[in-house]
């Protein structure tokens, strides 16, 4: 029932792909396949891909984030990015916590706390990305897990800025691995998600905020995945690679 209530939003999170004229190739041919597209659609590409992004999507229905932002203003911190820069050159969304910077370059629920933080101040809106490893799963503890993420991610924001925040469950043993969580398996998490949201903010704010899922989400299962209650979108890796398929997932969130 509230489910008609949020925005549902597909995001493409490009990683580490695409060179300057790939992403030109990729974005123009995306245009006209998600023109009309009856959820929010969004493309998180690599730093050096923004400008093209941002020139070529303008003025169509594709938003445009970054993959990660520092959480300082400036200073003394060699290769990297600021969450004022992105904001200046015009992009609206960027990416935080995702399980491959907590997993290969350090990040911590303090350290995304602290960019979630940044990003908030910029007036940018976050994807937070929180999930369980494999083996937390089998321990049992992925709702302590998530949540623990979730709470700490949050500390210090209020319920205004919640509006800002989309939040995406991705359990870790999902990504890239061709293993997608089942659909039952990604509502429950999402459904602890908007719980915890619910104890912080109440529960018009955690009617209100979009829970996505990502992990191997395709043109193939995306439709059973989103007609989950809990589940109002994606955060697309590979899938987003190529136009047709995450124009699929697109198709697949429109209502
Ligand atoms: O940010 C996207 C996720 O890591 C999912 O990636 P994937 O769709 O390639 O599994």
């Amino acid at each position: 029932m509230n489910k008609a209530l949020r925005k549902a939003v597909i995001a493409g999170n490009w990683k580490m792909n695409k060179t300057r004229p790939e992403a030109k190739a990729l974005i123009e041919e995306l245009k006209p396949l998600v023109a009309d597209a009856g959820c929010d659609v969004v493309i998180c590409v690599p730093y050096t891909n923004l400008e093209t992004a941002l020139e070529l999507t303008k003025g169509t229905n594709i938003g445009v984030g970054a993959e990660n932002c520092h959480w300082a203003k400036s200073g003394a911190f060699t290769g990297e990015i600021s969450a004022d820069m992105l904001a200046e050159m015009g992009v609206q969304y960027v990416v935080i916590g995702h399980s491959e910077r907590r997993q290969y370059f350090g990040e911590t629920d303090v350290t995304v706390n602290k960019r979630v933080r940044a990003a908030l101040d910029a007036g940018l809106t976050v994807i937070l990305c929180v999930g369980e490893l494999l083996e937390q799963r089998e321990q049992g503890v992925t709702e302590e897990i998530v949540g623990m993420q979730t709470k700490i991610a949050l500390q210090g924001v209020s319920e205004k800025e919640l509006k800002k925040i989309i939040i995406a469950y991705e359990p870790v043993w999902a990504i890239g691995t061709g293993k997608t969580a089942t659909a039952d398996q990604a509502d429950e998490v999402n459904g602890c998600i908007r719980g915890v949201i619910a104890k912080l903010y109440g529960k018009a704010a955690a009617d209100a905020v979009t829970v996505q899922y990502g992990g191997s989400m395709n043109a193939g299962n995306a439709e059973e995945l989103l007609n989950k209650e809990h589940v109002d979108g994606g955060l697309i890796g590979g899938a987003s690679l190529k136009a047709p398929d995450f124009a699929a997932i697109v198709k697949a969130a429109s209502r």
